[in-house]
């Protein structure tokens, strides 16, 4: 178990333990990167950081370690536009992941279609300033119009703060949008706060709209072990995940976020995590909602059964 430190942030945690949680059969993970290896896929120049090398081959363990059937791989921005290690990985999980790549405006239609046969189902927009220099609004616009006549979806990340600029043109994407980390919310406002008010407001008036109830160790301030002593982690973040599980058990999608990039503090054991998921989604029906059915009619509707 435990961490070691490469480059300006925690690596991966090295021997992560079992899940007590048992998984339904056919559970995806919906969150997840992979991280070159550096020499074969080399990091993108206008990075903002570089992480520690995460192979397609120690995703598809952990996926296995975990209890996991598929994954859905998210390229990182320490890639950028180059999405090679993404369609690689895709192609070798014998169709058990998808894909959601970055892309400029001028991706070509060739290009496009040569992502969607290696499996990506959608692109991502990052609106958080310390990862990326943002695109033109009228570029996301143009991009999202074109990749809709895909059936891809936009993924988006943003922070909490920033939710109020970016609404409008949020709520006028033609496409699902998938939220990274609840966007990102302030855990210590309350749930019933007008900050989160937003986010729920966000997700009732547009019905297009799901999120990945994700990243606890991101917003947590009490973190991996509460300070209640509990011995449940993050506790301060569970109520605004219980909420949108609770509220929109069909829009919402769970996943590791394994390598974990840019976390300082500490590095979560992703057997914990899972752990976690029961705390948020606590019936079996919404566990079955939140990791099988929402993520196969998202990512794989063609295979119709969860
Ligand atoms: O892995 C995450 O989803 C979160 C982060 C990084 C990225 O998403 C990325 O670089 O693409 C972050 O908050 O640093």
């Amino acid at each position: 178990g435990g961490f070691t430190k490469t480059g300006d942030w925690l690596d991966w945690y090295d021997g992560p333990t079992r899940p007590s949680f048992k998984l339904p059969p056919g559970a995806i993970g919906a969150h997840c990167h992979v991280f070159g290896p550096g020499e074969k896929f080399p990091y993108a120049p206008e990075r903002k950081y570089t992480p520690c090398d995460a192979s397609k081959e120690q995703l598809f363990a952990l996926r296995d370690h975990l209890g996991f059937t598929r994954n859905v791989i998210v390229q990182g921005t320490c890639h950028s536009v180059d999405n090679r290690a993404l369609m690689d990985a895709c192609l070798a999980s014998n169709g058990r992941a998808r894909g959601i790549a970055t892309v400029r405006r001028t991706v070509t239609n060739e290009e496009l279609q040569a992502l969607h046969k290696a499996g990506v189902r959608g692109v991502r927009f990052n609106f958080v300033k310390r990862l990326v220099d943002f695109m033109p609004k009228e570029d996301l616009r143009e991009i999202a119009a074109r990749v809709a006549k895909l059936g891809w979806h936009v993924v988006i990340y943003f922070e909490a703060e920033d939710l109020p600029e970016l609404w409008d043109f949020f709520t006028s994407l033609p496409t699902t949008i998938v939220v990274d980390h609840m966007g990102r919310p302030d855990v210590s406002k309350s749930v019933d706060g007008p900050e989160f008010a937003l986010f729920l407001k966000f997700m009732r008036d547009y019905k297009n709209v799901w999120s990945k109830v994700t990243c606890p160790e991101r917003t947590s301030k009490t973190g991996p072990r509460a300070l209640n002593g509990e011995e449940v982690a993050y506790t301060d973040v569970i109520p605004f995940a219980r909420r949108l599980v609770e509220e929109f058990p069909d829009r919402v999608l769970w996943g590791t976020d394994w390598p974990h990039p840019n976390l300082k503090s500490h590095m979560p054991d992703d057997g914990l995590l899972v752990d976690w998921i029961p705390h948020i989604a606590p019936t079996e029906e919404l566990q079955y909602k939140l990791l099988v059915e929402n993520p196969m009619r998202l990512y794989w509707p063609e295979s119709g059964q969860d």
